[in-house]
């Protein structure tokens, strides 16, 4: 019983005015449509985000097709890592052992994509896309506990960087041909209201 889990705790500071999370995109906010690509392959969402946001990501998720637990940072702003570590913890919470981890920023997420790395990571921690040279870490499976543990020891030594708690993982790697067979858009995030605008052409198209 696999579970999805939604970043959506930070600042949107490239995005400018407002959170990018609950933005209306082409009609949908962004976290909805995240969310919406998820439900044919998840069976519990979790969202982290900060508590003042919880009101406004609530209200975008209204009607979901999946229950949504919100896991709020207890510290703001202590980065996406925190954020994965908060996630994972509600994921042990419930029955399911793994979570796809996602930024709220990826509209075009790829559900077969998305199956196919739940499917990868039986039996290991993680699975990770790798489409270039970086690891896609807010776009891969997660054991939930294995990897929240791995991030409560590398947010203890100072680490930022969510490959550092991944290489303490049993992890597989997804890339090269296995990964072509699915769209490259899934990994495609917005960050700026240019990259916003052009996803919304995108999405009229
Ligand atoms: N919980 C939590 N999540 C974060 C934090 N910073 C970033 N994130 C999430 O991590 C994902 C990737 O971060 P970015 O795309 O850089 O988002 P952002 O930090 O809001 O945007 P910028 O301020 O423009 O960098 C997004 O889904 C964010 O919501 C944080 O401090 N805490």
């Amino acid at each position: 019983m696999p579970a999805g889990v939604v970043l959506a705790g930070g600042r949107s500071t490239r995005f400018g005015e407002g959170d990018k999370a609950v933005a209306d995109l082409a009609g949908v906010p962004m976290i909805r449509r995240v969310a919406d690509r998820l439900a044919p392959v998840v069976d519990v969402l979790v969202v982290n985000c900060r508590a003042d946001q919880r009101e406004a990501v609530a209200d975008a998720l209204s009607g979901y097709d999946r229950p949504v637990r919100f896991a709020t940072d207890p510290d703001p702003d202590e980065g996406p890592m925190a954020g994965i570590r908060t996630g994972l913890r509600e994921v042990e919470a419930t029955d399911a052992a793994y979570g796809f981890v996602a930024a709220c920023d990826m509209p075009f997420l790829d559900p077969d994509l998305v199956a196919h790395l739940f499917e990868r990571a039986r039996g290991t921690d993680a699975a990770v896309p790798r489409p270039t040279e970086w690891f896609e870490t807010t776009h891969a499976v997660y054991r939930a506990t294995a990897m929240a543990d791995a991030c409560d020891a590398a947010l203890a030594a100072g680490e930022r960087r969510i490959v550092e708690p991944l290489f303490e993982l049993d992890y597989v790697v997804v890339e090269g041909e296995e990964l072509a067979q699915f769209d490259a858009a899934s990994f495609a995030n917005v960050n700026t209201r240019e990259e916003f605008e052009d996803a919304e052409r995108r999405l009229r198209e």
